[in-house]
């Protein structure tokens, strides 16, 4: 227990603290969160059983220890994070604030204005011709025509800003995931935090998910602001008109505006069939989402550092997604409820002629009460909504301040020198036991590597080959014993620094969905576009052959496995066409393509370092010795120096004796150790095995 939240805490930066959880069932109130983190968790804990928490995205209950946590939560990152959003666009923000502000008390002024001038114009004066009242009738559409105009201006303006907030967010959320690594994304905690931290990130694109983001809670100032207005004004005309049931009559007739207003027809533009662009701009938003977030590509998302490339692809379509979901403004917003509400008063004066009660006091009366009922109604969802939303906001909070587990403190930071001849390795007494197993993957792992050797890693089934390979390339870290490369301890280097002087294959390695040309550019983004590099890679992997029988050569598109595709309205029409079509790959034929991927940063000067885990387990035995040919010849300089250490984990162990050393696994050890002539010789495990694979 003690070493899980000494690791927790490694996560966050100094002034975050990690609750301390005590299992003691009488405890007093909840002591006062110490950070966002805290408040966090502590708002997700199940009073009634301790220990455990609420799955992502339930509702917190409105108990009084939460109500303290959201107080907490506002006063914490409410300030900071307005202040940022406030930075994106700070004169259109303050707009939007200030005209939501003066709009919410356009509803009660109206009312008051048309108190006015019909008690003062119409009946006070006792002046009343049908000409005046069209006057009027004309002033009263003249303004609604004003104010309609002037909503749409209002509303083009929050759509730029709720955009501008809603894409930041949205990048934060991204810049983070794709920069954290496999050990801190195994934290079930970690997994939880994100997953709220998405909830509130995603309630920016204005609803589905019920929660509400900070901008919002500008509309709880505002509707406050309405509310009041509506009672001063009912206020001030109680005081001269007391008839109870002018009142009630005034609710009666509010009604009608309010139903035609509910059957009005939608104006919103989302409707809109989009086009191919914008499809294909969805598609690939939804596939760089994918490859940020999803466990599977992590590896190679970290390996190959394509943080980068992954959030400028997204970022790009991303835009041209949110273009497109502009909603097209109004030109007019006269409704026929509008017109209604003014036409109303027509039958009003007429009953009007036959008692001593005002029109005016008629009017505002319906309007008012109608607009507060309906403003406390919204006030009142607005603030359940804001409430929940505000532990999404901690979860978003907390999240983007988690440091991958991997990453080295600042000035524990070591360069990574390369030497010549490739990287040595160093590796004493390393063990590993998966999160969540009982039993080591990996114990005691001991042996060396002089720089430019090559290491056949070799063992049966489950003996922690995989794991002793993911762990040489920084994938996961080890629990106990020390690993160093060039003479320095690994845990020394920044992982994406130490990632640039690697290049592998996984057994289990990415197929993307995208072309050949992707799929092979990927191992080196800065060359993605540089059809040489490609070309020369895809003959590295012996590829050739596929690629040319391929109807769009580099740039077929492949169809992977699992990818779920996210559909959108018009992208029917662009997925059916020829260069659209998919084609899915033999596991021999996908190998060649993650193998030229490795091919394409082996061959850089900065790689000191090749692992390939099980490189040819699909290849025919002529392809297997070709690949291994060019492994030897990427290893070596064109005069036969060593230049890159290779390490090669196989189940063929007529490939293993190609290797200057041979390391035998066995039950998550390495039980023996040497060249293939000196483990034959020690007849043991691995001369077993050998003489059952021939
Ligand atoms: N992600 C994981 N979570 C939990 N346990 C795992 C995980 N990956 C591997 N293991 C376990 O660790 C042990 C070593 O697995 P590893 O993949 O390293 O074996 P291997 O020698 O590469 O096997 P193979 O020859 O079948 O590829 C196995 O017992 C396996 O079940």
């Amino acid at each position: 227990m003690r070493s899980r939240l000494g690791s927790r805490r490694a996560l966050f930066p100094a002034d975050f603290h990690l609750p301390a959880r005590s299992s003691s069932s009488s405890k007093p109130p909840r002591p006062a969160p110490d950070s966002v983190y805290d408040a966090w968790l502590k708002s997700r804990e199940m009073p009634q059983h301790k220990g455990s928490f609420l799955v992502p995205g339930a509702p917190r209950s409105l108990t009084l220890d939460n109500a303290r946590l959201a107080l907490y939560i506002s006063q914490t990152c409410i300030f900071d994070l307005f202040k940022t959003l406030w930075g994106l666009h700070p004169l259109r923000a303050t707009l939007m604030v200030t005209l939501n502000i003066v709009r919410s008390l356009f509803p009660a002024f109206r009312g008051y204005s048309q108190a006015l001038i019909i008690d003062e114009s119409l009946i006070g004066s006792g002046a009343f011709t049908w000409s005046r009242l069209l006057y009027l009738l004309s002033t009263e559409i003249l303004r609604r025509v004003v104010e309609g105009f002037l909503d749409s201006l209002l509303s083009t303006n929050e759509n730029i800003v709720l955009g501008s907030a809603r894409f930041y967010i949205e990048y934060k959320q991204m810049e983070h995931r794709v920069r954290l690594d496999g050990p801190t994304l195994a934290d079930p905690l970690v997994r939880d935090l994100l997953q709220e931290s998405d909830l509130f990130a995603r309630s920016f694109s204005g609803g589905g998910f019920g929660f509400i983001s900070p901008l919002d809670f500008i509309n709880i100032f505002s509707l406050l602001v309405e509310i009041l207005s509506h009672l001063w004004l009912i206020l001030t005309l109680t005081r001269d008109a007391s008839c109870f049931g002018v009142l009630l009559f005034s609710i009666a007739s509010a009604v009608l505006p309010f139903l035609l207003s509910r059957f009005a027809p939608s104006s919103s533009g989302y409707d809109d069939p989009i086009s191919a662009k914008e499809a294909r701009a969805a598609e690939k938003q939804e596939r760089m989402r994918n490859l940020a977030y999803s466990d599977a590509h992590r590896p190679e998302v970290s390996l190959f550092g394509l943080g980068d490339w992954i959030l400028n692809s997204w970022s790009a379509a991303r835009k041209v997604v949110l273009a497109s979901e502009q909603p097209i403004s109004r030109t007019s917003n006269v409704h026929l409820a509008d017109l209604m509400y003014a036409l109303q008063n027509l039958p009003f004066l007429l009953i009007l002629q036959t008692t001593n009660t005002t029109l005016g006091a008629i009017t505002a009366y319906r309007t008012s009460i109608q607009c507060a009922l309906f403003a406390v109604g919204n006030l009142v969802s607005t603030v359940k909504m804001a409430f929940q939303g505000l532990f999404l906001m901690s979860a978003f909070s907390a999240s983007i301040k988690l440091k991958p587990r991997m990453q080295p403190k600042h000035e524990d930071l070591a360069r990574y020198m390369s030497r010549p001849g490739g990287a040595s390795i160093d590796v004493k007494g390393l063990s590993y036991t998966y999160p969540g197993c009982a039993d080591p993957a990996l114990r005691n792992v001991t042996f060396s590597l002089q720089a430019g050797e090559t290491l056949a890693i070799v063992g049966y089934n489950g003996s922690g080959k995989s794991t002793l390979a993911k762990m040489l390339l920084r994938i996961i870290d080890f629990d106990k014993g020390t690993l160093h490369i060039n003479g320095v301890d690994v845990r020394k280097y920044s992982p994406a620094e130490y990632h640039r002087h690697i290049s592998a294959v996984f057994q289990g390695f990415s197929k993307f969905n995208a072309s050949i040309k992707e799929n092979v550019g990927l191992g080196n983004v800065d060359k993605m576009r540089y059809k040489p590099a490609i070309e020369t890679a895809v003959h590295l992997a012996e590829a050739d052959m596929l690629v040319e029988s391929l109807p769009n050569g580099l740039k077929t598109l492949l169809e992977t496995p699992g990818f779920e595709s996210i559909s959108y309205p018009g992208s029917m029409s662009y997925d059916s066409s020829s260069a659209s079509q998919r084609y899915g790959l033999s596991g021999g034929e996908w190998q060649r393509i993650a193998l030229a991927r490795a091919f394409m940063r082996a061959n850089e000067p900065e790689v000191d370092l090749l692992v390939f885990d099980e490189p040819t387990s699909s290849l025919d035995a002529h392809a297997q010795n070709q690949i291994f040919e060019t492994i030897n010849k990427i290893s070596k300089t064109p005069s036969g120096d060593r230049r890159k250490t290779v390490i090669y984990i196989t189940h063929r162990l007529s490939t293993a004796r190609r290797a200057d050393k041979v390391a035998m696994m066995d039950n998550g050890t390495i039980s023996e150790f040497g060249t293939h002539d000196e483990l034959m010789t020690k007849n043991g495990a691995y001369a077993a095995l050998y003489r059952a694979s021939i």
